[in-house]
């Protein structure tokens, strides 16, 4: 199976898609927020067509081989609040994070995540994502904790390019307290725009649509760590994928 849609956000495609009518006008193509220090968030709420992410949305969540572990945190065995699984191109090391480390399936067995892999790569040209974490939140229930995405195996400045479908949640940064490292850098920067009425200094919020696309850029797994909290309001599935390249 595979779709044959076009990301709609590439000001330079020549086969924009139309289908999707809702919030045309009050949604920006493209927002970036500057966190300092080598550090960026790059925000597409409309990066697929509103009925390719429909599609894609249904695919993956009666496709993929959902899993929900067990983890380990801070020394205790707990169930990860979501489900999960992992695709990977073949010969990569293997990932393990909070004690487990999850079956890497190829992309030849699930063609549409393919489909979006080049989407994000024709978005993103510079990047060259080769493996991708897929998480499924039930509802408002299930969530991902405080953290940043820095096992080894990804490398010091990684981009992370973050694809969701279904209900929106919110997604939370934070600064990480210590800054003693930064301040020795030369390439420290004031960030240029903290303006968001969503955003304090060290705090920023995104509620990630249906279909978007948030890159974290740079030094930002080193410098912040993010979440997606509880919401009791949250009454449908997320689909969230995490496309990563593993040196
Ligand atoms: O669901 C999300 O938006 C974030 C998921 C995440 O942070 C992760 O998989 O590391
Ligand atoms: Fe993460």
């Amino acid at each position: 199976m595979s779709f044959t849609f076009k990301a709609v956000s590439n000001p330079k495609s020549d086969t924009i898609s139309t289908t999707c009518k809702e919030d045309s006008n009050s949604n920006p193509k493209s927002e970036t927020i500057d966190l300092g220090s080598g550090s960026q968030i790059v925000y597409i709420p409309r990066f697929l067509a509103y009925d390719d992410a429909c599609d894609l949305f249904h695919y993956i969540n009666n496709n993929i081989p959902w899993t929900r572990p067990t983890i380990r945190v801070f020394g205790r065995s707990v169930v990860q609040p979501r489900d999960t699984c992992y695709v990977a191109s073949a010969g990569l090391p293997e990932l393990t994070y909070s004690g487990y480390q999850p079956q890497a399936y190829l992309w030849d067995d699930f063609p549409p995540l393919k489909d979006i892999l080049e989407a994000v790569h024709k978005e993103l040209p510079e990047s060259r994502f080769n493996s991708l974490l897929l998480n499924r939140y039930k509802d408002g229930n299930d969530c991902v904790g405080w953290h940043a995405d820095d096992e080894k195996l990804y490398g010091s400045t990684l981009d992370i390019a973050s694809v969701s479908f279904g209900c929106e949640r919110d997604f939370l940064l934070r600064e990480k307290p210590s800054k003693s490292f930064k301040e020795k850098r030369s390439d420290d920067k004031p960030p240029s725009k903290r303006t968001k009425k969503n955003s304090h200094a060290n705090h920023h919020s995104f509620r990630l649509k249906h279909g978007s696309l948030l890159v974290m850029r740079g030094h930002t797994q080193r410098d912040w760590v993010h979440s997606v909290p509880r919401r009791a309001k949250a009454d449908a599935i997320r689909i969230n994928l995490t496309f990563r390249h593993v040196l």
